[in-house]
């Protein structure tokens, strides 16, 4: 595996507040990377340590496993609050001023909006753009080095669903041309809609990290409802649940891997009992998380 992002007991600590807290974690190339986690959770903390913005407390980290300096930093392209454009200036305009500052030729101006769609409005001035198109514009911007990652924090907060929509396609066709991105979001329908990996950090702390496309296995949900007074027991009895839990005269089961709701039918209708309510919840991504953060809760306690 080719490690882009190796970050070690990475802390930075603001006095009592621990933004980020003892994080470990890595990137490969090609991921697309999701740091999910509630506001205040350490999101921007962390990309502004691995940025050299901000200075850690303690820890270390290695971008294309080197000591992150000012050769590294030119492999990445970075959005991490809306740049600042001329308002006067037109989209070529303001993508030649960066040019010059980052030492690249103009003739990668065209290329980077065409990328972000935005040919047909080069022309016209920044005040007139959307926020969606201001926000393709900065990505243009963080492009035209034509980085190895990408590292964007919250691209599609405060768009409408249309502009939205844009950015994520955006991100996925800018992961597929093989760049490596890197997310922050305290969105998790983002995450599950672009990012391939994702990891969930809660008051400093990674406290979950794995593929997004597994968020779903190993989470079955059953639910059972049944004319019986010890229902619960039964269940548990079956072996099969690693979890059960009541809500009024329903009980939900998180499966352990490879049993499935037929065998919960089966097992009841082998105790004399007839299920009159048998329905599989898949868990999403959103459940998952947010029991991760409840289950966090308790474990602090
Ligand atoms: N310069 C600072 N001085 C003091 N505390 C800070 C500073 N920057 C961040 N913090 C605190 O560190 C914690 C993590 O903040 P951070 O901005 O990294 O979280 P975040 O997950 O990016 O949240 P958001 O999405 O709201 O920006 C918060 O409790 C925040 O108040």
């Amino acid at each position: 595996m080719d490690t882009v992002l190796s970050i070690k007991n990475l802390s930075k600590h603001y006095g009592r507040v621990k933004a980020v807290d003892d994080l470990s974690l890595e990137v490969q190339r090609g991921n697309v990377f999701g740091i999910l986690g509630p506001n205040g959770s350490g999101k921007t903390t962390t990309l502004g340590t691995i940025l050299n913005v901000i200075n850690q407390t303690s820890g270390t980290f290695e971008w294309f496993g080197q000591k992150g300096d000012q050769n590294t930093r030119k492999r990445i392209g970075a959005i991490l609050e809306h740049p600042i454009f001329y308002p006067y200036l037109t989209g070529v305009q303001n993508l030649k001023i960066v040019c010059d500052i980052k030492e690249v030729p103009y003739s990668r101006v065209e290329e980077v909006l065409k990328v972000v769609s935005l040919d047909e409005r080069k022309d016209s001035k920044f005040k007139t753009y959307s926020l969606g198109m201001k926000q393709r514009l900065s990505i243009a911007s963080a492009l035209l080095c034509d980085p190895e990652v990408m590292i964007l924090d919250e691209p599609t907060n405060g768009l409408d669903p249309q502009g939205i929509a844009e950015i994520r396609d955006l991100i996925i066709e800018i992961a597929n041309s093989g760049k490596t991105i890197i997310l922050a979001s305290h969105l998790l329908d983002e995450v599950q809609k672009v990012c391939t990996h994702f990891c969930v950090l809660q008051r400093g702390k990674l406290i979950h990290t794995g593929l997004v496309e597994d968020v779903g296995k190993g989470s079955l949900n059953v639910e059972v409802k049944a004319d019986v007074e010890n229902l619960q027991a039964v269940l548990e009895g079956s072996g099969m649940a690693s979890h059960i839990k009541r809500e009024l005269d329903k009980y939900t089961m998180t499966m352990h891997n490879g049993y499935s709701a037929a065998q919960v039918n089966e097992y009841l209708f082998k105790q004399g009992i007839t299920a009159k309510h048998l329905v599989v919840k898949t868990k999403t991504l959103e459940k998952q998380f947010l029991e991760i953060l409840a289950g966090q809760e308790g474990g602090q306690s």
